[in-house]
Order: structure tokens, then sequence, then C-alpha cells
């Protein structure tokens, strides 16, 4: 109803704007300035009065600038392209319009720029209207807790980093720890959710982007997702504004009523593309060399992610920015500001990930404040002991090293560390729907494979996930459905997790 409601809306909105430009040839004073300076990626000009800070400036060869610094003497553009033939004293033109997208379903399955324009080889997509990419957040009224969980089909998250629908979760640790796959593996685990997904790659290499394109393309995620581009060889000005417009993007699907997933891969380039702007525009930098509005940058950015109350329609936008840290230096400054707008963080570790222990999630560090209250209640039979066990695990092996002599107790906790451990681990793409998470988890924190071999783990696992969807689907449509583990459905994991292994003579 709201949808039909929404489209209606839209298309009269459309079909007004035609009208009145159809209708109105509204005779314009066209107000023209010069062009002072050029720099790679900026420009500055003179002659124009009473321009709107971010207003379009048009300049020759249908190159676009966004007034950014707005003094009574002068202006200082952002380009949006490439400065290519731009020279001193050629016009540049007011528009009074600021950066808008246009938004729509059609651009579900479509690779296209931060002005929207498609990369694809295809046509336009049609669109239900354009929208600016810089809106206001959703009022504190109009937003609902966040109440839904969103699963990302990787046990470690689901369980221990629960994300729920609105959230905005940061991800953030070295290069080449797998960040990009964990958020990818959220998008592809909305199979059967009708969340759909918008990947905006800001400052990656062509390569990097075609590579996440394809594989979208190959688990049929790219029909539900649309991927905003600005690669590292386009203008900082389009890899800075992109993120918004991915934003304006996703919103359409919020504001219907839908719930949508934001991917910004990564935030630390948009920071860096930012820098060097507002270095060019001469703006005094601040602690590493940022501007002192970085932070307001991202966080304007984060804000708009949220849950809607009913009243609004109840979409939500769930934000998976991402950061690259150096050295695993966390407390550097832009991971911490996106710590501080966040609610929280999944720490992906070079050291885990260097030892084997793929996704290399550090869980100890690692934080979800508001999707607990999401999670589906199930998890909480696993949960508590997960996160317990596991800590005491790391802390014990870390004191085993030094060969003291170990209590039997002492003794057993390893093991089953070490077995949830193995559990925690999980390949490339393979997403485990929840009632097979549950039942592995509940498995290795209950003891049941305390018997089995460290190295036959992997087999016990694929051995229960089998078995439990075979014989639990009654307790998954229960689990889904927020019911939580009883007495009755411990019995059940416990048989099937038993069963599982024994008939595979792992125990
Ligand atoms: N669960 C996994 N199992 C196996 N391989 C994985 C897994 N997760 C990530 N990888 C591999 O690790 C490599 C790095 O992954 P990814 O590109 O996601 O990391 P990143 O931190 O986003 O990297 P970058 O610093 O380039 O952005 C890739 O080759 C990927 O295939």
């Amino acid at each position: 109803m709201i949808e039909r409601l929404t489209d209606l809306v839209e298309d009269f909105a459309e079909s007004a704007e035609r009208a009145r430009d159809e209708l109105e040839p509204v005779p314009r004073v066209q107000q023209i300035g010069k062009i002072v300076s050029v720099g790679d990626a900026v420009a500055h000009v003179e002659g124009l009065r009473n321009v709107a800070a971010d207003e379009i400036i048009e300049l020759p060869g249908r190159l676009m600038g966004i007034a950014s610094s707005v003094r009574e003497e002068e202006l200082g553009l952002i380009l949006l392209g490439d400065a290519g033939d731009l020279s001193v004293g050629a016009p540049a033109r007011r528009t009074g319009r600021v950066v808008d997208v246009p938004v729509g379903e059609a651009f579900l399955g479509r690779v296209v720029d931060a002005l929207g324009r498609p990369l694809d080889g295809e046509p336009p997509p049609r669109v239900r209207g354009r929208h600016p990419i810089e809106r206001s957040a959703p009022a504190i009224m109009d937003r609902a807790p966040v109440a839904t969980p969103l699963q990302t089909g990787i046990k470690s998250v689901d369980s221990a980093i629960p994300i729920g629908r609105g959230q905005r979760e940061l991800i953030l640790g070295d290069r080449q720890t797998g960040k990009t796959t964990i958020a990818l593996e959220a998008i592809l685990n909305q199979h059967d959710t009708g969340v759909v997904s918008i990947y905006c790659a800001i400052g990656q290499r062509a390569s990097a982007v075609a590579r996440v394109v394809d594989t979208l393309r190959r688990h049929g995620a790219l029909e539900r997702t649309v991927v905003v581009v600005a690669s590292g060889e386009d203008a900082p000005g389009l890899q800075f504004i992109a993120p918004y417009a991915a934003t304006t993007i996703a919103e359409h699907f919020m504001h219907r009523g839908q719930d949508a997933l934001i991917v910004y891969d990564d935030l630390t380039r948009h920071a860096r593309a930012y820098r060097e702007l507002s270095l060019l525009l001469r703006r005094p930098p601040g602690r590493e060399a940022f501007p002192g509005d970085i932070f307001f940058i991202h966080a304007r950015l984060l804000e708009r992610a949220t849950h809607l109350a009913d009243e609004r329609g109840g979409g939500s936008l769930t934000a998976l920015p991402i950061i690259e840290t150096q050295a695993q230096n966390v407390s550097a400054y832009i991971p911490t500001n996106l710590i501080s707008i966040t609610d929280g963080q999944i720490y992906v570790s070079p050291e885990l990930f260097r030892a084997g222990m793929i996704p290399a999630i550090d869980i100890g560090n690692s934080v979800s404040r508001v999707g607990g209250d999401a999670q589906l209640p199930a998890y909480r039979a696993v949960v508590g002991d997960l996160k317990l066990a596991y800590a005491q695990f790391e802390e014990l092996e870390a004191f085993s090293r030094f060969g003291s002599r170990l209590d039997e107790d002492t003794r057993q906790q390893l093991e089953r560390g070490r077995r949830v451990r193995e559990v925690l681990k999980q390949d490339e793409h393979d997403l485990v729907p929840v009632i097979e998470q549950i039942a592995v988890l509940f498995a290795a924190t209950t003891g049941l494979l305390d018997q089995v071999d460290v190295s036959d783990i992997g087999k016990a696992e694929a051995v229960i996930r089998r078995r439990a969807r075979d014989e639990l689907d009654g307790l998954a449509k229960r689990v889904a459905e927020g019911a939580r583990i009883d007495d009755d459905a411990r019995e059940a994991l416990t048989n099937t997790a038993k069963a599982a292994l024994e008939s595979h003579d792992l125990i």
C-alpha cells in the first residue's frame, strides 16, 4: 500500500515537473563568472554572486563543479571530472541546483558512477525521480529502535557481534584481511530476506571492483544490488560524492518501506580524497593533515542509516562502512572518528588471518552496541558460553605457552576453546543458515565436540549441518519466528549432533 502510494506521489511529482518545464519556459538571467585558477581536482572562480553552498557550477566541456568554498570574492569548486582542457579565463555558469542523482528500482542489477550514469554498457536506468545527494538524516521522532536481525551468514558475526536492520557497524582492519569479503557475505546472505543492497566502491582499483561485481553476479545477488563506483582513477570530487549519492539511491528503498543494506568500501579512501580536495582548496590542515570537518562529513553520512518508525513506512537502512587501518593502529584519526560514530565494530586482525583463523574476526575486540536487542532469541542459548569460552581460552592459551603443567579443568577448557575456534572458521561464500549455525555452535559450546579430534572438526561441522538441515526443519521455523531454545529444543539439538557424529564414527 505504502509502496503504491509512494509510486503515485513520485509519478505525480515527475509529471508535474515535466509539465512545468514544458509550459513555462521561464526567461532566466544567467550569472556567468570566470575561472581564475585551475588545479588537478579543483578550480577557483570569480564574479559569481550569492552562490549557495554545494551549488553546481557549469564549466566548459560539460564539466561540473560543486561550490565548496564559498567566499565573497572567490569560489572554490570541487571538480566532478577531469580538469582536462579547462583554462583560466573560461566561463563558469551558475545553475541554482545542487548535485542530485536519479533513483528507482531500475537501479537494481546495475553498475553506475557517482552521478548515477551507467558503467555497465547498458542504457540509463528508467528512473522514478531525482534526489539531492546531500539530505538531512531522519529526525529522532521518525526513527524506531533496531529490532530485526540482519543475518550475515557468518557464524562469528551472527552469534557474537549481531547486526540489526538500521544499525551502523564498522568493519575495520589492516589491508588484505578479508574486510570486503565480510561485507560481501552480508550482501550474498540476503537472497531470501527481501533486503536490497548497495555496494559503494570508493577509490579502489577497477580490477577489485570488477571482482566484486563478478562475485555478486555468480551468486545471483547482482539483481538485488546496486553497485556505485568511483574508482581510484576517477576525479577525487567523484570519489568524495560517491557515498552520498549511493546513500540517496539506498534511501529510495528505505522510504518505500523496504530494508536496504549499504556497504561503503572504503571510507579511508573517501577521507583521503576529501583531504586532497581540502588542501587544494587551501583549507587549514588539522590532525594528520585532514581538514577540521572530516568528522562531520562521515557523521552526516552515517546518520542517514536508520530504522524508520512505522508511521514513516518502517523501512531501514543498515550501513557497513569499511576502514583500512595501518599496522593495526585503531587509534589513528579516521578509525577513532568512525568508531565513535557507529554502533559497533567488527575488527579483523592480520595475525588471525596469517594463523589461518579465517574470517579473521577478533571477537574480543569487536562489539555490536545495538544488534543484541535484535538478535534471534535462540542465539542466547549458545552465545553466552561462546564468548566466555573463547575469551577464557585465548587467555589460557597465552599462559599455557609458558609450559606450566596444567590441571584437568584448564586442559579441558583449552581443548574446548580449540574446538570452538575451529568451528568459527568459515570458507569464503560458505554462508551458514541460522539453524545450522545454532546446531554447530550448540554442539561446540556444550562439549559434544570435546571427544572429536581437532583435525576432524571441519568434518564434524559438515555432518552436523547436514543433519540439522534435514531433520530440524520444524525447529528452524520456530527459531526464525523468535522461539527460544527450550528443553525440547536442547534435546533435539543434542540428539541431532550426536547421531551425526556417531554415524560418521567421529565420537
Ligand atoms: N573466509 C575466507 N576464506 C578464504 N579466503 C578468504 C576469506 N575471506 C577472505 N579471503 C581471501 O582473503 C583475501 C583478502 O580478502 P578481502 O579482499 O576481502 O580483504 P580486504 O581486507 O578487503 O582487502 P583490501 O585491503 O584489498 O581492501 C582475498 O583473496 C579473499 O579471497
